[in-house]
């Protein structure tokens, strides 16, 4: 068997990661297992361990497999997850569940493939990132105790409040779609999490990110838009463009960001930059 390693984050999703530690001690006589109290910890935890590991197993959300992520970018060293985050897009479109035989077998097997990333200027993305709307409604969430029902909560609130943010293009390619959006994402997958297809058509081995440029609707257009993007439908959706770029420079009136998941603020100028094949994952 191949040398692994599980990042445990306890703060993921409802915090209940004993299951999972008393699961794998049962599987695994003396597991390498790590609880990570912060983002330092899994960074140092990785370093410590890098020379005796092949396969780095984050157990959590998209933030803690890109925190994971980070560190394994053009190494030798494969990642693999355990899903336990609230909305886990990232790992619905690697395919890794909550069957934790099935990823040992998995890592029995050690079958990987070699997949995109994209930088938010120095910052790593896995998953989406984005800002404007969903930025705000990251920020206001992680006020919150999380879960599902808050996001939803939150989403409509912000909604009410919101003012459009204004974006203007490098390029003069791009020029044409310089203006107002009510959001502007940048995607690798297709989905947000919890299955919202934010860019049904992205790929994380083309070597492109799928910029997102939605432009503010009616509330009452709201429902809609939900349905088109549960239904991987969004592509036709009038208030949406989509720019498939492998590289893209652009400012924006606002530093709120979500990067995978997680707030953060950028200050523009933004250049976002993909990583063709960077990652390698187990499959
Ligand atoms: N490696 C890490 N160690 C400790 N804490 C982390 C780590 N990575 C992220 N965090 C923190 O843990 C919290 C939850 O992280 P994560 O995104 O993995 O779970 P989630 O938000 O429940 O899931 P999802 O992103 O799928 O909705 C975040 O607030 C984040 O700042």
């Amino acid at each position: 068997m191949k040398k692994v390693a599980f990042i445990i984050n306890p703060y993921s999703a409802k915090k209940n990661y004993q299951p999972f530690v008393d699961s794998l001690k049962k599987r695994i006589e003396k597991a390498n297992f790590y609880i990570s109290e912060s983002l330092e910890g899994t960074e140092t935890f990785i370093k410590e361990n890098f020379e005796n590991t092949d396969i780095f197993v984050a157990v959590g959300g998209d933030g803690t497999i890109s925190s994971v992520a980070k560190s394994l970018i053009n190494t030798g060293k494969i990642l693999a997850i355990f899903p336990a985050g609230s909305g886990n897009g990232f790992s619905n479109e690697t395919n890794f569940t909550k069957n934790l035989d099935g990823l040992l077998a998995k890592i029995k097997a050690c079958q990987f493939r070699e997949i995109d990333t994209f930088k938010v200027n120095d910052q790593l993305s896995i998953n989406v990132s984005g800002t404007g709307f969903d930025g705000k409604v990251v920020k206001e969430f992680e006020k919150t105790s999380r879960g599902f029902k808050n996001y939803i909560q939150v989403s409509i609130k912000t909604f009410f409040k919101y003012k459009p943010i204004n974006v203007k293009f490098k390029s003069e390619k791009f020029k044409q779609h310089d203006g107002e959006y009510l959001m502007l994402n940048v995607a690798n997958t297709r989905q947000f999490g919890n299955n919202a297809y934010i860019a049904p058509h992205a790929s994380t081995v083309d070597g492109l990110v799928e910029i997102v440029l939605v432009k503010k609707f009616p509330l009452t257009y709201g429902a809609l838009f939900a349905t088109r993007m549960f239904t991987k439908n969004l592509k036709e959706d009038k208030y949406v463009t989509y720019l498939s770029v492998p590289e893209i420079e652009f400012s924006v009136n606002t530093k709120d960001w979500h990067l995978d998941g997680e707030y953060n603020e950028i200050s523009s100028p933004v250049h976002i930059k993909v990583l063709p094949k960077s990652l390698k994952i187990l499959v």
